[in-house]
């Protein structure tokens, strides 16, 4: 990415999409750019007025036009002030507003990814793609475009009013100026190179600390914290040494500017001084004026060079962020069909599915559930178990076939809809930063407080969430990581059953729990199956022997489908193998 960096130019294109952003505020974007336009004549005229003052009027003794002009040049700095605080504050301002509103978009954008997307961005990069790329958008507004026009007008104001005052002290102070090109050419590319260098290291930093503090056991266990306390260090020698030499590019060239503007300085005075005193030469006024003019000349040229870094910056993060949001991955949603309720069934006729193409994880997969009824599917690891669940929710398309609901192919619903009669109970259950509360009802205000109580104590849950310390208000930490297992999959029952679907989705959970803890587990998912059409990745012999089917899956086929009487009477059947062999020895 750096070295892409370095080659980038300016991106025209690109850079209007940027401002593009702007048009929802264009009335303070237009303020601030005339503000930018008004500063440059009154910034001005502060010393040409102080010319003018020399010249016309203490040269000549007008007290009074004096005293006229001074008051002049004091309401002129006033006005100044307030129109330099207000455009440093209007074009904050649009900043933070542009950037809020273009993350909540990119936001929304990543929400309606496909999820083949998640599977092959690394965390760190999405995050980084809304937090500090969007971060960098911001410094195009206020750092960059305005301020760089605002720079670019006042030097040519001030090279306007130089030339008018005296054109040969205007090029004498010129002479000195391809030096300054110069230094500032040096200076812009060798600080870009540092400061890309810069991050790189903090990327590098952040996804380290993500994966070392989440994997914290792995580390703590294998007693791996020497290694990765070495790496850590070496990451942030680096991330060091690129700081150090963008701060020493600086060293150097601000004291550079400072000659240069002071040569200037310099033979301006000692041409002008000899000047002043020949026939048509320049005035005194102006010989006071024309230093701080030089200054004015020179401060935005100084800082002009570290700007355009700042804007190219901004440009190449706006990029990135613009390349999630051109993403076509985009979850379709082109069905229309939105029943208030549906009953419940679900069919797969000859289903085939691949993650990637033509690599089939599902062949052929043809079953039938009734309203109500439970299909419990068994098979080994990577059998394709969850991968049908993954389907039914549309996760992930199914390339051929059809899955019909209540006999309605699942791609004519209104994907929201159809989403709105499942739920799905993960094995690996994630919880959020929140209340218990807020856990289950992710948020939906429609769901009551007493609802949830009741299905709390109708899944047995109610009574660990009461001790808790704030009961349904108790703070959840970091993914639930101070409740345990058990409690974490009561909850996950608790938030399906208060969702109310008609089509429930369970991975049950492998982990092993105490024996009084089973039975509230076992207790739960019988209540949450209750009459609703069940799908089951199953794992305890009581889920099995329930429910109505068991799908035996091998190598994203259906090996064996009916009911345990039945599967189990096979000889030689797979079914049977895995039951004498798993299921009864934990019986004994
Ligand atoms: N997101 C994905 N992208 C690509 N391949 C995947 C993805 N998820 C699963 N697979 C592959 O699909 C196959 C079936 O995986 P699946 O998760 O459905 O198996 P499973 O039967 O649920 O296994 P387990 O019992 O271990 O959970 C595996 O070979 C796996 O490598």
């Amino acid at each position: 990415m750096p070295e892409q960096d370095q080659k980038k130019k300016f991106d025209l294109s690109l850079f209007g999409r940027v401002l593009q952003l702007a048009v929802p505020y264009k009335k303070v974007a237009i303020s601030a750019v005339l503000l930018a336009i008004l500063l440059v004549p009154l910034a001005i005229a502060r010393p040409f007025i102080v010319q003018n003052i020399v010249d016309d009027y203490i040269l000549v003794g007008d007290v009074d036009g004096m005293t006229f002009m001074a008051a002049v040049l004091c309401g002129i700095i006033v006005l100044e002030a307030l129109c330099r605080y207000t455009f440093i504050y209007s074009s904050n301002w649009l900043g933070q507003s542009i950037i809020r509103d273009f993350r909540v978009r990119v936001f929304r954008y990543i929400n309606s990814l496909k999820l083949s997307y998640f599977d092959k961005t690394p965390i760190g990069a999405s995050t980084t793609r809304a937090i500090s790329d969007i971060q960098s958008i911001n410094s195009i507004f206020t750092e960059g475009v305005l301020t760089i026009m605002a720079d670019l007008l006042s030097i040519i104001g001030i090279l306007g009013v130089m030339i008018y005052t005296s054109w040969k002290l205007t090029l004498i102070v010129l002479t000195t100026m391809p030096f300054l090109m110069l230094a500032s050419y040096i200076f812009k590319e060798a600080v870009k190179k540092s400061f890309q260098r810069v991050r790189t290291q903090i990327q590098k930093m952040n996804a380290f600390l993500q994966e070392r503090i989440t994997g914290m056991r792995i580390v703590q266990i294998f007693n791996a914290e020497q290694h990765e306390r070495e790496k850590f260090a070496e990451i942030n020698k680096e991330y060091r040494g690129a700081n150090v030499d963008a701060i020493l590019y600086y060293a150097i060239f601000f004291p550079v500017v400072e000659i240069i503007a002071a040569a200037s300085l310099a033979l301006m005075v000692w041409w002008g001084a000899q000047d002043v005193a020949r026939e048509g030469g320049v005035t005194l006024g102006a010989l006071i004026a024309f230093p701080i003019y030089i200054q004015m000349l020179f401060r935005p040229i100084r800082v002009l060079a570290d700007k355009f870094n700042t804007l190219q910056m901004g440009l190449v993060a706006a990029e990135r962020v613009f390349a999630v949001l051109d993403r076509t991955d985009v979850i379709e949603n082109n069905g229309s069909f939105a029943p208030e309720t549906i009953e419940g069934r679900v069919s797969f006729k000859n289903v085939w599915f691949a993650y990637v193409a033509k690599e089939w994880i599902l062949k052929d997969i043809s079953f039938d559930l009734k309203v109500g009824e439970t299909l419990a599917i068994v098979g080994s690891t990577g059998s394709g178990k969850t991968t049908i669940t993954n389907v039914i929710n549309r996760f992930y398309e199914f390339q051929k076939g059809s899955i019909e609901v209540d006999g309605t192919d699942i791609r004519e619903y209104d994907l929201y809809a159809l989403r709105s009669k499942m739920a799905m109970v993960l094995q690996d259950v994630f919880l959020f930063t929140g209340t218990v509360l807020d856990n289950i009802t992710l948020r939906d205000p429609s769901i009551s407080r007493e609802q949830v109580i009741e299905a709390s104590k109708l899944i047995g849950a109610h009574e660990f969430i009461d001790r808790l310390p704030g009961s349904y208000d108790y703070d959840v930490q970091e993914r639930g990581a101070t409740l345990s297992m058990g409690q974490r999959q009561l909850i996950s029952f608790v938030r399906a059953l208060v969702f109310d679907p008609d089509i429930l989705i369970l991975d049950e959970a492998t982990s092993s729990v105490d024996p009084e803890t089973e039975g509230v587990i076992q207790h739960a998912i019988e209540k949450l199956m209750d009459r609703r059409t069940s799908i089951v990745i199953a794992h305890r012999l009581s889920t099995i022997r329930n429910a109505d089917n068991i799908m035996v899956l091998e190598k994203g086929e259906i090996q064996e489908l009916g009911p345990h009487e039945e599967l189990v009477e096979l000889e030689g059947g797979r079914y049977r193998e895995l039951y004498e062999m798993q299921f009864l020895e934990a019986v004994e």
